[in-house]
């Protein structure tokens, strides 16, 4: 996937939020989006992902070298956000088991597997409402990063994560990021130092 950003601007009422964006995203780098609280970068990550309408300018989607209509992107796409909304009511593996029905995970990774990867194993059977903060973030990267998408996006990933889940999260980044794009909007060192490029967002007021 390739998403091309042309002279892009976005504002809500009459407050620009960011001007003039010109710049390409590549599949298999990683990008981070860095700048203080407010500055946009969540504003830009809903962006790219096509769940927020640009005020000016110009984006455009490739997949394989074919141009990608926007409101097909989310098809491509996995996201994982500390405001992303779990079904309380399920136990992780009933929502495990919801996702793959619209999303199926990567091909060979069975859900023992997923859980393990970021140590919920024993939470299989608890229903997501007596999770803690730490352990839904946990089960909301582990639903995103085994997707079988070529798009991740991380919004804040390691919010409310211990250092343990710290570790758990760069491993999986590290061993899952394969040929994807992946994009994390991020004021924190741990979460985006793997990127291969970063992008300021104050750089664009
Ligand atoms: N739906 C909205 N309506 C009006 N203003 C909004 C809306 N969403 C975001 N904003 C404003 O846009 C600006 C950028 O917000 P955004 O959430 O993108 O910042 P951020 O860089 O992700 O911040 P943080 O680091 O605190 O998560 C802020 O001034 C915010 O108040």
């Amino acid at each position: 996937m390739t998403i091309s950003l042309e002279n892009i601007g976005k504002r809500f009422n009459y407050e620009w939020v960011f001007r003039h964006l010109s710049t390409g995203f590549h599949a298999g780098n990683s990008y981070a989006i860095l700048g203080p609280n407010g500055s946009g970068k969540s504003t830009l990550l809903q962006l790219l992902a096509g769940s927020l309408q640009h005020s000016e300018g110009s984006i455009r989607y490739s997949l394989g070298n074919r141009p990608l209509p926007q409101e097909q992107v989310f098809r491509h796409l996995a996201l994982a956000t500390p405001y992303l909304e779990l079904i309380e009511e399920l136990t992780l593996m009933e929502l495990l088991r919801f996702h793959a029905r619209f999303k199926p995970f990567l091909p060979g990774v069975s859900l023992p597997q997923i859980m393990k990867a970021v140590q919920l194993e024993k939470a299989a059977d608890k229903q997501i409402r007596y999770f803690s903060s730490g352990m839904k973030q946990r089960a909301r990267l582990a639903q995103a990063v085994f997707s079988d998408v070529p798009v991740l996006f991380l919004d804040e990933p390691c919010s409310n994560l211990d250092a343990e889940g710290i570790g758990l999260y760069g491993q999986l980044i590290r061993e899952y990021q394969r040929e994807r794009l992946v994009v994390i909007s991020s004021n924190d060192e741990q979460e985006y130092s793997l990127c291969t490029h970063r992008l300021s967002i104050s750089d664009y007021k």
